[in-house]
């Protein structure tokens, strides 16, 4: 189970960042060449994280670069320089459509024949921040076989729909079609950045609500949120203990040869044993939550 709940975004020009944030032990790290550095800094964040990526102390951990879009003057070099460097996965920003995603991977493809790399080991991630790219999200989310998970950018996309960042009533459409979008292709769903890094219960509200819709994880900006993110979605001791009954029920139920039961007054019936599973899995995976 490829646990990917939380990625750190990190300004590609931020030097004393890229060389340290590893220690934060997010499950992925994202190197930001896009919206969190300027236009003076293109080159020099370029170069930086060409250089953060070759890094051994990342080897261990999975890395995604965020690119300037490719029709930017900045997205194509980019690519080139992150393919090369040996880049886990590349972030497509302000993805509209599949053309956007086909685009990208024939670029990706080029350059890995190019620079020798096994072809189809650079996996893509899809940003979609417009209300064309909700629209088409499920077309993106099946774009390319590279597609490894597909993200909702809620700052852009409330620009583009005329409103605001607020309680999430905002941002509920295109959660839905997103995650929708990302189940149907079989690839991750990860939620939104939180910009108050020191508001905890937001943050805290915002991982329950997107954890019982049923994302993978989300986007993260600060440190101070991976462990909350992450305790967030470890399931809780009751929750395992229930899980472990639920299995020796149906176990027990299996040997006796009866079809459905019921535990504690509760119908135990396939869905639920499948449910008991993914918990007691993503416990071994992840621990228990404090
Ligand atoms: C809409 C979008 O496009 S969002 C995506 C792009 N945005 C980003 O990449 C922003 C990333 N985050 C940041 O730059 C910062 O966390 C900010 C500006 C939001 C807040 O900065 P601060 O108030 O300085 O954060 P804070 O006080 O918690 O920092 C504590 C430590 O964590 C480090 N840190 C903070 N954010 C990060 C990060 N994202 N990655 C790695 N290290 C970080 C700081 O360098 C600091 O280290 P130090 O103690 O060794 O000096
Ligand atoms: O991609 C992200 O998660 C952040 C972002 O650009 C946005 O919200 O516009
Ligand atoms: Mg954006």
């Amino acid at each position: 189970m490829t646990l990917r709940r939380s990625m750190l975004f990190l300004p590609g020009a931020n030097a004393a960042m890229l060389s340290t944030a590893f220690v934060y032990k997010p499950d992925s790290i994202m190197f930001d060449l896009e919206d969190a550095v300027s236009l003076r800094e293109k080159d020099a964040a370029r170069l930086l994280v060409f250089h953060a990526l070759q890094n051994p102390a990342y080897a261990d951990i999975e890395t995604v670069v965020r690119i300037n879009p490719l029709a930017t003057p900045f997205g194509l070099a980019d690519l080139e320089a992150v393919v090369r460097a040996g880049v886990d996965i590349v972030r497509l920003p302000k993805t509209d459509s599949a053309a956007d995603v086909h685009e990208l991977e024939a670029q990706v493809e080029r350059i890995e024949r190019e620079c020798g790399r096994e072809v189809g080991s650079t996996r893509l991630m899809a940003a979609i921040e417009s209300a064309s790219g909700v629209v088409n999200a499920l077309a993106i989310a099946t774009a390319s076989k590279r597609l490894v998970g597909i993200a909702l950018a809620g700052f852009d996309y409330v620009m583009d729909m005329q409103t605001e960042r607020g309680d999430g009533t905002e941002l509920f459409y295109a959660r839905c079609a997103v995650l929708h979008a990302a189940r149907v292709a079989g690839i991750d769903a990860f939620d939104v950045v939180y910009s108050d890094v020191n508001d905890e219960a937001g943050f805290l509200r915002e991982v329950e609500l997107i954890r019982k819709l049923g994302f993978n994880g989300k986007s993260l900006i600060n440190p101070r949120q991976i462990e909350l993110l992450h305790n967030a979605y470890a399931p809780s001791e009751e929750d395992v203990d229930h899980a472990q009954r639920v299995i020796a029920a149906a176990d027990k139920a299996e040997r006796e040869g009866l079809g459905v039961i019921a535990l504690n007054g509760k119908m135990i019936d396939a869905p639920i044993v499948n449910h008991a599973r993914r918990v007691l899995q993503r416990a071994q995976a992840s621990g228990v939550r404090k």
